[in-house]
């Protein structure tokens, strides 16, 4: 996968995490290191329900953003709806193609699919996609699969549900197997981004609308104390022409020399350590050896008043500058640009936020 296009950042090898970004020149508190589209991005919501799938699901199909009163439904299954005709037309021709579109129809009245659990129907939607992107863009496909991920048992029973039900929905020549659609899956698993429902200080609870991939950004590997963070403008009404609202934007938190390691935080930062531990390992399969954890694995269950109690561990100071303390958010904070590394901006609600430190 090629780096060529920002000169900011190196693959490398890294020990003990495969690949990884290293910073190829010294980089600056606020400054965007990379800024991708979506090779893939599907909806979160169940393909079955009986509810009218505007109010279930009241999101652009296609960008995602909060859909007017005046929806467009789509003319040929009339179950996704768009915001706009703009939106429509491009969905037409990538992500809601006339193949995708008969493939969910059917899915939506599939009895077996019905009886499986929620999350093997947002699956489906996924393998939809990804059947599509083998269709549309062979070097979408290429540079998918190139991604870290391997099947395990639970992926490959998946699989073969799956293909059996969506291929035959697929023209011959797509040519995709099962083996290839346990790859697809285990590959979504790993490396998909969830974009999240806007933030609301009074609930509910932060949940997920849709999955995206993005094959550069999925280079990067996970620190608790992170020293870059994502960025999303999903739902933001003044973006410029040159960018889409489904972008994914990195963007460092704190200075960076040249030659280092360059890692987000899979989740938010303000986590426990027995989540982080969890998640680490029944989600991306390792047992981070971050500095924050060497040091929060010897902490008692009962984190929270060890927090208190070192205030002056680095780590501590770190959370304490960085978590958005706005209710019900949680967000990460990192310098709203290069420019002005003392206002903060947070990656969850928006809020911008002086740093006095
Ligand atoms: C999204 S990929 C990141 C890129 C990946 N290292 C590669 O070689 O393509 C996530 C995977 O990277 C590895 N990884 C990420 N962060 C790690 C860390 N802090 N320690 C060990 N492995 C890590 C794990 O195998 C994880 O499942």
């Amino acid at each position: 996968m090629a780096f060529s296009s920002s000169s900011l950042l190196r693959l490398d090898h890294i020990a003990g995490k495969g690949k990884g970004l290293v910073a190829a020149q010294s980089l600056k508190a606020g400054q965007v290191i990379l800024r991708e589209s979506p090779l893939i991005i599907y909806s979160s919501s169940p393909l079955i329900s009986t509810s009218s799938p505007s109010s279930l699901f009241p999101y652009c199909d296609h960008c995602f953003r909060t859909l007017p009163t005046n929806t467009i439904p789509c003319p040929s299954c009339s179950y996704h709806h768009f915001c706009s005709h703009k939106c429509f037309s491009t969905a037409f021709n990538t992500f809601h193609s006339s193949l995708v579109c008969h493939a969910l129809s059917h899915l939506k009245d599939s009895e077996s699919l019905q009886q499986q659990p929620y999350e093997r129907q947002v699956q489906a939607r996924f393998v939809v996609a990804a059947y599509n992107l083998a269709i549309i863009s062979p070097s979408g496909i290429h540079a998918f699969l190139s991604l870290h991920g391997t099947p395990d048992d639970t992926i490959v029973e998946a699989a073969k549900f799956l293909h059996s039900l969506i291929s035959p929905l697929f023209p011959p020549s797509v040519n995709i197997s099962v083996d290839l659609t346990a790859q697809l899956l285990a590959k979504d698993r790993i490396n998909s981004f969830c974009l999240m429902n806007p933030y609301s200080p009074d609930g509910p609870q932060r949940s997920i609308k849709a999955y995206a991939i993005y094959p550069k950004a999925s280079m990067f590997n996970h620190d608790c104390i992170p020293n870059a963070c994502r960025f999303d403008y999903v739902d933001s009404a003044d973006l410029d022409d040159e960018h889409n609202n489904t972008d994914m934007v990195i963007r460092m938190i704190q200075d960076l020399p040249e030659g280092r390691e360059v890692c987000i935080s899979y989740f938010r930062i303000s986590r426990d350590y027995c989540t982080r531990k969890r998640i680490l390992m029944d989600d991306y399969g390792f047992s981070c050896e971050c500095d924050r954890c060497k040091i929060e694995a010897n902490w008692p269950h009962d984190c929270q008043n060890y927090v208190e109690e070192y205030s002056d561990l680095p780590h501590v100071r770190f959370i304490a500058k960085y978590v958005c303390d706005r209710k019900n958010c949680n967000g990460t904070l990192a310098p709203k640009d290069d420019a002005h590394t003392n206002v903060l901006e947070c990656n969850f609600c928006g809020n911008l936020k002086s740093d006095t430190a």
